[in-house]
Order: C-alpha cells, then sequence, then structure tokens
C-alpha cells in the first residue's frame, strides 16, 4: 500500500460489532497540487468468492435464493435474491473457499474451478474483493441437499434451472445481483454451454 498522493492515514473504529467499520480520514493531493483532508467510511467484512455452476449436457445452471436483508430495505419487494453460490473467504484461498461454499450452499462436491475475474464489489464504501468462478458440475458430484449452514440459520434454496430460463431471468430483470448477472454474461460471452 503506498501512493504519493495521499498521507496522514487515520483509522477510528465506529463499529466491530459483527465486521469492522472504520472512519478513515487521509491527506490527498488534488491534480491542482493542493492537498485536502478527507474523510470515508470504509466497511471490512474481509473478501468474497462466486461460481456459476453449469452443466453442458443438461444445459443447466444452478443458482441459489436466499433472503437478503439489505435488499428489502432497498425496493426488493420480498427481499429474496436469486443468485449464484457465494460466500466469504473466511481463513480460505479462493478456490477452497468456494469449493466449501459450494458444497455448503447447493450440495455438490467439485474437484476443479476456473477463475476468472477479481473485482471489487463496491469499491466506494467496502474493502471486500470478489473472486468470480465457473466450475462444470455433473449429477454424479451431488452429494447432499445443500441449502447451507444451520449454525449460521442459512436458508437457501437450490435452483437447478435450464441455463436458457437463466438468461431470461437476466434480461428480465428477475436476477439483481451483480456477480450472478456478470458471471451469466461471462457464460454467454464464451458460449460455456453449448
Ligand atoms: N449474526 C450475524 N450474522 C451475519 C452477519 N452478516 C453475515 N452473517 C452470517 O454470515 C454468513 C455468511 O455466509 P456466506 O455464505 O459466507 O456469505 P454470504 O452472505 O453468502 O456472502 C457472499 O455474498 C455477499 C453478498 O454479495 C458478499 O458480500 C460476500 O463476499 C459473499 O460472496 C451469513 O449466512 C450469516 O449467517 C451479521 O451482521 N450478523
Ligand atoms: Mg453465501
Amino acid at each position: 500500500m503506498s501512493n504519493k498522493h495521499i498521507k496522514n492515514i487515520k483509522k477510528t473504529l465506529l463499529s466491530d460489532n459483527y465486521y469492522i467499520l472504520n472512519k478513515v480520514t487521509f491527506d490527498y493531493l488534488m491534480k491542482s497540487g493542493e492537498w485536502v483532508n478527507q474523510m470515508r467510511e470504509v466497511y471490512d467484512r474481509g473478501d468474497g468468492a462466486g461460481i456459476l455452476l453449469y452443466n453442458t449436457k443438461k444445459k443447466t445452471v444452478i443458482l441459489t435464493k436466499q433472503f437478503r436483508m439489505p435488499t428489502f430495505l432497498n425496493d426488493n419487494k420480498d427481499g429474496f435474491l436469486v443468485e449464484v453460490a457465494a460466500g466469504m473467504l473466511d481463513k480460505d484461498n479462493p478456490e477452497a473457499c468456494i469449493i466449501r461454499e459450494t458444497e455448503e450452499e447447493v450440495g455438490y462436491r467439485l474437484k476443479e474451478v476456473k477463475k476468472i475475474y477479481e473485482a471489487y464489489s463496491s469499491p466506494g464504501v467496502m474493502t471486500e474483493k470478489m473472486h468470480f468462478f465457473v466450475g462444470e458440475y455433473t449429477d454424479d458430484m451431488k452429494v447432499s441437499d445443500g441449502g447451507g449452514l444451520d449454525s449460521e440459520a442459512e436458508d437457501i434454496d437450490v435452483l437447478e434451472i435450464p441455463f436458457d430460463k437463466a438468461v431470461d431471468m437476466l434480461h428480465n430483470g428477475k436476477i439483481v445481483d451483480t456477480r450472478t448477472i456478470v458471471l451469466l454474461q461471462y457464460a454467454i460471452i464464451h458460449k460455456l454451454l453449448e
């Protein structure tokens, strides 16, 4: 972390109730040559990973459906969101995380995944970097019903749907999760299911 355009970075903890919210003040060198003091609230909940699971024979994908309170508070009528399987890295590397999350959330045990992108989720407010994966699944990889961890009160529906239906949902506004949109578009562009 070095940048000659910033100095005097100071962090004040506002909340560590569950994850970390800091108030960060710093001096920033404008293009004009003037130093200005700025403040940002920065939420740190670690990094995450998400995966589009696809089956080339059946031409299907696996998505999840779960309640997301922040979306309920902002315009998502019933608060349920259709998403790719995803989770937070915790202490794992991204590959290990997404293999673990795939089994927990949708019940498939993957051997291989392919990393396609890394991107910041919401760069103005969050530190979170998201690792994007795609992975091929077959029926024989199914080891459980998935659904998420009871210990974390996860209550996840597993949706195995035709890829064409997922693309329709993308185009008619039924899929409104950025990662899911990015991954479905990747599948379209790279003809993953053809
Ligand atoms: N008590 C409590 N529990 C929480 C809180 N925030 C999260 N949790 C618990 O932590 C679990 C995290 O589950 P994961 O599957 O690891 O993460 P995720 O919520 O699916 O997050 C994924 O999607 C997010 C939204 O796009 C991403 O931000 C994240 O990086 C990750 O990819 C949640 O199910 C929930 O039980 C909180 O504020 N309080
Ligand atoms: Mg999850």
